[in-house]
């Protein structure tokens, strides 16, 4: 837990969504949590009713799959009055036209190192997602983004991992540094991508470094930061540290044949 000096701020990755478990790139399509899914969400809340964290505010995406497991988080831990904040700034990054395929398959099609490069990589995004791809209305035209969405000059047809973090940042430094600054207890369920982004900001992690780094779906991590929101506990994951391994290795092998 914090002190005086430090605040806590506890991210979840959203569970496992069905699109994960039929291994398709995802990005903004809205896809339903899996039954797994729904499952380490309500594992999540039940961590967390029995730990310190309580929350004064938590922040999602305009995507199910995030509100769904922080409903199912904030239920499981006894805390569905906490106000809830939606925003597409949150949103996973947009995975344009590779959005729908099988993520084997696309190796399969153009190799482990390009699909390294798409999925890891800071500066590359995946091509360009085409007006008539059999994805492209259904996300363009999702109605919770109506709620809150980019302008039509922002709305992604695909997106780097630099380019989502310059659409996450200024949502984390205008939203939810001023909350930290006063010591607001927060709560963030996002996405795989979405939350690099953010962990990237907060470590300062190279470009070079953070093509490693997977997050696991629906596991709690804690960040502790000092006063100048510098980390002085980076990503502990709140769960048993054989089920977070073998998470993130699950993620990492999404692109390897069974
Ligand atoms: O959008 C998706 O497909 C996933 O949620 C994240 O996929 P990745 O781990 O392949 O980036």
């Amino acid at each position: 837990m914090g002190d005086a000096d430090t605040v806590d701020i506890i991210m979840v990755r959203h569970g496992e969504s069905e699109w994960n478990l039929k291994n398709l790139f995802c990005g903004w399509f809205d896809a339903e949590l899996s039954e797994a899914g729904l499952k380490e969400a309500q594992s999540a809340g039940d961590y967390l009713k029995g730990s310190p964290y309580k929350f004064d505010i938590a922040y999602t995406s305009m995507l199910k799959r995030a509100q769904n497991t922080l409903a199912n988080i904030l239920e499981g831990s006894g805390q569905t009055n906490v106000p809830i904040i939606k925003t597409w700034r949150l949103n996973e990054r947009h995975y344009g036209a590779l959005t729908g395929l099988n993520k084997v398959e696309t190796v399969e099609k153009y190799g482990a190192d390009q699909v390294a490069i798409w999925r890891r990589s800071f500066d590359t995004p995946p091509p360009e997602m085409p007006e008539d791809h059999p994805y492209y209305d259904s996300i363009r035209n999702n109605p919770a983004l109506k709620e809150d969405g980019p302008t039509p000059e922002e709305f992604p047809k695909t997106e780097s991992l630099k380019l989502t973090i310059e659409r996450t940042l200024p949502f984390w430094n205008s939203v939810v540094v001023p909350k930290l600054k006063e010591k607001a207890r927060i709560l963030i369920v996002a996405h795989g991508n979405s939350l690099r982004g953010i962990v990237k900001h907060l470590d300062n992690i190279s470009d070079e470094d953070i093509t490693n780094l997977n997050l696991p779906t629906g596991i709690p991590f804690l960040y502790t930061l000092d006063a100048n929101l510098k980390p002085v506990v980076s990503m502990k994951f709140l769960g048993d540290p054989d089920v977070v391994a073998a998470a993130i290795e699950k993620v990492a092998n999404q692109t390897k044949k069974k």
